[in-house]
């Protein structure tokens, strides 16, 4: 008896694993795969019909014959046709298996999935379950059940259920653990979906390919399964007859006849081999879904805006401090981030990797990894305290007041959802817009980021789209609850420079014409300088600096900023001399060492540095640095004229 857990089947994973599966149905494997189910189907719809009074006919002169003509594979004990039985029990013998695939599926499923959106503490409960009920073989535990359900085809089902749903839910935790990490995921949360339709609109289908793959190919191995039961007396049970009994009763002469026994043998493999094949001819056709992409990027040059007048403060940031327990202790790469943003107001976050910007970014919009604990001083988002409300609240706050976008705009959509579901469902979800009105708003969005293609554009896959069209699109659905606040974290990274410039003109144009106010992180100091209209200077968890966007060339007064401005080619450095590096490592974000977190590193520290943390502190209304000793810009370029000739 062959019970095996469904195993983890991708579609790419199983992609090269014959010949076969990659060249589809018209292949003489996926003839052969056609022929094999359809034969079976047949026989399943039309077996009893046409063999079932045959096969219940007794016939006392004709008991236990060997095979002949009119007896291809003999008769049993009471003189009835092994053939005729062996056929019209195909139904018998399919049906159950099915039967407790589907419910093992759903079940395993229903709870792997469930991991994917419930809370840090539900889900490593719900993983120690799965893990518990994988820890008994489930051959044990299908025999187990079906002794404890009583002999019988319902009680068979039901145990072979509760065997292959642990299997079942392990598969989904791992694809749906994927999915609960991606970027989309955490812009259909930053949406604030409710955990079903996260689990329906988002998970399920993400994995449902994979799924129905694995399904297919565990109903092969239940059939054998259930034979197996059968076969030791815990399945079927007379006058109900399945392959399993048949090949039970066979093998009690199969010394001197061994075709009773082989034949409902051969019946099983033969379903068990049609079963699997049909899953890798499945896989392959999933497989060959992946196109390759479209690459057409219309030239955008809408026309560019200064900064707004507008002052009304949309969220406001005081001391936020974010905290990680990881294996090796309490991380803390958030150690009091002040900021404000005004309405229409574009302000780029910069420093070096590591210096906590991403996490700053998720902490505001609640979607920091489980375990992280995030405390403020001030937390005001669109002037609500957020202490105020509560989480149901925020989330809806946060839902219609915010959107994300991300760095990898391939992984910010689901794939497997349209273009246009994905716009549309924030603002049906939120502002119960009828669908043909979302779609019309959808379309409006897609225009004003010059996306031609319109319908059909809604109607295509992620993949369909080029990098840079995903991110206009991307841009497009952020705008579709024209939000008072977008996060970008690096949006233009992962884009050539001619489709950057595209990005970020349709961000001057989001925030111009809806009066958004974007906070835009990157590391791309010239390109901060040149879009945004004030910049944050991060360093080691901290705003250091935070000053017009127009000044961050040669008006920066901490050491670090006026640093990485240096390392910049192409701001205020001289092409003709070698470009300046920061040297030594940023601080460590376990370390408690008290003072200025760039006290080690800076050439002009003095002793206050290294026992006192400096606090960001106003050289003017629109200038704060967090440093004791503020530069005067005469005196960086003293320093750096004199490191210049000493080299
Ligand atoms: N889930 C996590 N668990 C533990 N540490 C983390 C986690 N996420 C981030 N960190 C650590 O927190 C620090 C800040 O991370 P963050 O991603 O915010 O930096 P960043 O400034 O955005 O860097 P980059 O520019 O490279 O994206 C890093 O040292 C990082 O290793």
């Amino acid at each position: 008896m062959v019970l095996s857990s469904p195993s983890p089947l991708t579609p790419r994973a199983t992609a090269g694993r014959s010949r076969a599966t990659r060249s589809g149905w018209s292949t003489p494997m996926g003839v052969i795969t056609l022929v094999m189910l359809g034969s079976l189907a047949v026989l399943a719809v039309a077996g009893a019909v046409l063999w079932g009074q045959a096969a219940d006919r007794p016939d006392p002169s004709a008991v236990l014959r060997a095979p002949t003509a009119s007896h291809l594979l003999g008769t049993d004990h009471l003189g009835r046709d092994l053939l005729a039985r062996l056929l019209s029990a195909t139904w018998l013998s399919l049906l159950p298996a099915v039967a407790a695939t589907l419910l093992g599926a759903t079940a395993g499923i229903t709870l792997g999935s469930l991991t994917a959106v419930v809370g840090g503490r539900a889900r490593r409960l719900l993983g120690a379950l799965i893990n518990l009920l994988l820890a008994f073989p489930a051959l044990l535990v299908a025999m187990f059940f079906a002794a404890l359900f009583g002999a019988g085809a319902g009680g068979a089902v039901c145990a072979l259920a509760v065997a292959c749903a642990p299997g079942f839910a392990r598969i989904t935790q791992t694809l749906a653990a994927k999915v609960a990490g991606t970027d989309f995921m955490a812009a259909a949360r930053v949406l604030g979906l409710r955990r079903h339709r996260l689990l329906l609109r988002h998970v399920l289908p993400h994995i449902a390919e994979p799924l129905m793959l694995n399904t297919t190919v565990a109903t092969g191995s239940a059939l054998v399964a259930l034979s197996g039961l059968s076969f030791l007396g815990l399945g079927v049970q007379p006058p109900s007859y399945d392959w399993g009994l048949l090949l039970s009763q066979g093998l009690d002469r199969i010394y001197t006849e061994p075709l009773p026994a082989v034949a409902p043998g051969i019946a099983i493999v033969y379903a068990a081999v049609a079963f699997q094949l049909l899953g890798e001819m499945l896989a392959g056709a999933a497989a060959r879904r992946v196109r390759p992409r479209q690459s057409e990027e219309p030239a955008l040059h809408p026309a560019r805006t200064g900064v707004p007048e507008a002052a009304d403060h949309v969220l406001e940031v005081e001391d936020l401090r974010v905290a990680l327990p990881t294996a090796e202790g309490v991380v803390r790469p958030v150690r009091g981030v002040t900021l404000a943003l005004r309405r229409g107001e574009m302000v780029g976050l910069v420093g070096e990797s590591g210096s906590g910007k991403s996490l700053t970014a998720l902490a505001i919009a609640d979607l920091l990894p489980d375990g992280a604990c995030a405390t403020w001083g001030t937390h005001r988002f669109l002037g609500t305290d957020a202490d105020s409300l509560s989480r149901r609240e925020r989330r809806r706050q946060l839902a219609t007041g915010m959107a994300m976008i991300f760095q990898n705009p391939a992984s910010a959509f689901n794939p497997s959802l349209r273009i246009g579901t994905q716009m549309t469902e924030a603002v049906r979800a939120h502002h119960r817009t009828p669908r043909a009105q979302a779609v019309e708003q959808a379309l409006a969005q897609l225009q004003r980021v010059a996306l031609p293609g319109g319908r059909r554009l809604l109607r295509s896959r992620p993949f369909q789209l080029s990098g840079g069209q995903r991110q206009r699109v991307a841009i497009a659905a952020a705008s579709m609850m024209r939000p008072d606040l977008i996060v970008a974290d690096e949006p233009t990274t992962a884009l050539d420079v001619t489709v950057q410039r595209q990005i970020m003109d349709l961000l001057h144009g989001v925030r111009r014409d809806d009066a958004t106010a974007i906070l835009f992180i990157s590391h791309d100091i010239a390109l901060v300088a040149d879009a945004c209209d004030r910049v944050l200077v991060m360093y080691g968890g901290t705003i250091v600096e935070n000053l017009p966007a127009h000044e961050l060339a040669t008006g920066a007064r901490h050491p670090y900023t006026r640093m990485l401005v240096a390392s910049v080619p192409d701001l205020a450095t001289d092409r003709d001399h070698p470009l300046h590096t920061i040297e030594g490592r940023p601080p460590d974000p376990c370390g408690t060492a008290p003072g200025c977190p760039f006290h080690d590193r800076c050439p002009h520290r003095v002793d206050r540095c290294a026992v006192e943390s400096p606090v960001l502190s106003a050289l003017d209304p629109e200038h704060e640095v967090a440093c004791w000793q503020p530069l005067a810009p005469a005196q960086f370029h003293g320093q750096r004229e004199t490191e210049e000739a000493e080299q």
